[in-house]
C-alpha cells in the first residue's frame, strides 16, 4: 500500500487523520498543481455535463446547506455547488491551485459563500458538519488514483449523519475485448529483445564484456512492461465482444478503506462475438448521483466511462491484455467463463494463473499506489 494511503481499514476519525506525507504524496499532487492538468479535466465534456447536471437538477440537496468539496481543483464544483444556492462551500485543496480557485470564486463574485481551504483533507478542521461531500475522485479504472480514500476520510469526520455523497454510487466494470494492441506490444517487445541481443553482441566485441546472463531477467523485465502491464485506451464499442459484468459496487455513504483495498469477482459472460480473437479485458467505471434514502435525487444523474463512440472521457478503459490472445469460434463462451472465474483482482497488482487457456495470461496493473499517481 503507498504512503498516501489513511491508516488501512481505519474508519475512525482518529485514525482516519494518520497520513504520511512523503514523497509519494509529492508526487501525486506535483501534477494537479498545474492548471493545464486542472484544464484536462474541465475539457472532458462527459465529466462536465454529468457533475453539473447532477448539482443544477438537484438544487434542493445544495439550497441552504453547508456542503464540503473534497479536492475542489480549480474549485469549479465549489462554484457550482454556491451558485444552485449552498449557504456555504469548504473548498479543500491540497496543492496550490487553492490560489488560483480562490480568484475564480472571488471573479465569479461567490468569496462571501465559497471558502478555499489550501490543505489536504486529512488535516483539515472545518467549524460545522456539512450537509453534503461533493468530490471528483475517480481515478484509472475508478480506483487508481486511490483518492477516494481522502473521500472516506472527509465523510467519517465531517458529513452529517442525513449527509449526501455526490457521487452517492460506483460501479467496476470488465468485459472482454478484441484489440490489435496485442499484436503491438507482442511486437514491442520483440524489438526491445531483437535490440538487446545486438546489445550484447557490440559488448563482447567492444569491451570484452559477456553479458549474456543478464538476457533472462532483461526479458522478464520487458515481458512485464510490455505484455502484463495493463494500459489505458479508448475503445471503439465494437471492440467488445461479450456481455460486460459488473465486479465490484460501491455505496459511498457507507464503504470502507478496508472494502477497496482488494477487488476480487467471480463471475460470468457469454461471448457474442464469433470469428474473432479474445485479446483481453476492459475495464471501466460509472458513477451515479442518486442522493440517499432519505433525500432522493430528483434527477438521477449518471456518468459513465464505457467504450462510446462519441462520448469518450479521459478516463478511457483500462486494457488487461492476454498473450497471445485466443481464437474465437463457437466454443468462446465456455473459455471466456472460466477466464472471469479464474481471475483475481486486485487494485495493486492483477493476478491470473498462468496455465490458463494453455497462455502465458496477463494481467498486471500499476505495481504501486506511487506509480499510480503518476498517472
Ligand atoms: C481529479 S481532481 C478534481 C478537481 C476538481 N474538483 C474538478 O472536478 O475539476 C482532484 C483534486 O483533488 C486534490 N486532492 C486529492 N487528494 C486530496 C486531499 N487528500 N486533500 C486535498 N486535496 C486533494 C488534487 O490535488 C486535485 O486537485
Amino acid at each position: 500500500m503507498g504512503s498516501r494511503t489513511v491508516n488501512g481499514g481505519a474508519t475512525s476519525a482518529a485514525e482516519a487523520v494518520a497520513v504520511d506525507k512523503g514523497v509519494d504524496f509529492a508526487n501525486y499532487f506535483c501534477t494537479y498543481g498545474f492548471l493545464y492538468h486542472q484544464k484536462e479535466m474541465l475539457s472532458d465534456r462527459v465529466r462536465m455535463d454529468a457533475y453539473y447536471n447532477a448539482v443544477f437538477e438537484n438544487k434542493h440537496h445544495f439550497e441552504g446547506k453547508a456542503v464540503l468539496d473534497v479536492g475542489t481543483g480549480s474549485g469549479i464544483l465549489a462554484i457550482w455547488s454556491a451558485q444552485a444556492g449552498a449557504r456555504k462551500v469548504y473548498a479543500v485543496e491540497a496543492t496550490k491551485m487553492a490560489e488560483h480557485a480562490r480568484e475564480l470564486v472571488k471573479a465569479n463574485n461567490l468569496q462571501d459563500i465559497v471558502e478555499v481551504i489550501e490543505e489536504s483533507m486529512e488535516d483539515v478542521i472545518l467549524p460545522e458538519k456539512v450537509d453534503v461531500i461533493i468530490s471528483e475522485w475517480m481515478g484509472y479504472f475508478l480506483l487508481r488514483e486511490s483518492m477516494f480514500d481522502s473521500v472516506i476520510c472527509a465523510r467519517e469526520r465531517w458529513l452529517k449523519p442525513s449527509g449526501i455523497m455526490y457521487p452517492s454510487h460506483a460501479r467496476m466494470w470488465l468485459a472482454p475485448i478484441r484489440s490489435g494492441l496485442v499484436d503491438q506490444k507482442m511486437s514491442d517487445y520483440e524489438d526491445a529483445m531483437n535490440d538487446w541481443h545486438g546489445f550484447v553482441n557490440e559488448t563482447e566485441s567492444y569491451y570484452g564484456v559477456d553479458m549474456r546472463v543478464l538476457t533472462k531477467p532483461f526479458a522478464e523485465e520487458q515481458r512485464k512492461y510490455y505484455l502484463k502491464t495493463s494500459m489505458w485506451n479508448n475503445l471503439h464499442p465494437n471492440q467488445v465482444i461479450g456481455t460486460p459484468v459488473i465486479i465490484k459496487e460501491i455505496d459511498c455513504s457507507t464503504v470502507t478503506i478496508n472494502d477497496i483495498l482488494g477487488v476480487r469477482a467471480s463471475v460470468s459472460s457469454s461471448i457474442s462475438a464469433e470469428n474473432t480473437r479474445l485479446c483481453g479485458f476492459a475495464g471501466w467505471f460509472d458513477v451515479h448521483f442518486r442522493g440517499s434514502h432519505e433525500n432522493l435525487a430528483q434527477q438521477e444523474i449518471e456518468l459513465t466511462t464505457a467504450p462510446s463512440e462519441d462520448f469518450g472521457t479521459h478516463w478511457g478503459q483500462q486494457v488487461f491484455l492476454l498473450h497471445p490472445p485466443t481464437d474465437i469460434w463457437n466454443i468462446a463462451s465456455a473459455v471466456y467463463q472460466q477466464v472471469l472465474h479464474r481471475m483475481n483482482l486486485h487494485p495493486d497488482i492483477f493476478t491470473v494463473p498462468a496455465n490458463m487457456c494453455d497462455s502465458q495470461v496477463p494481467v498486471i496493473a500499476a505495481s504501486s499506489h506511487e506509480e499510480q499517481k503518476l498517472f
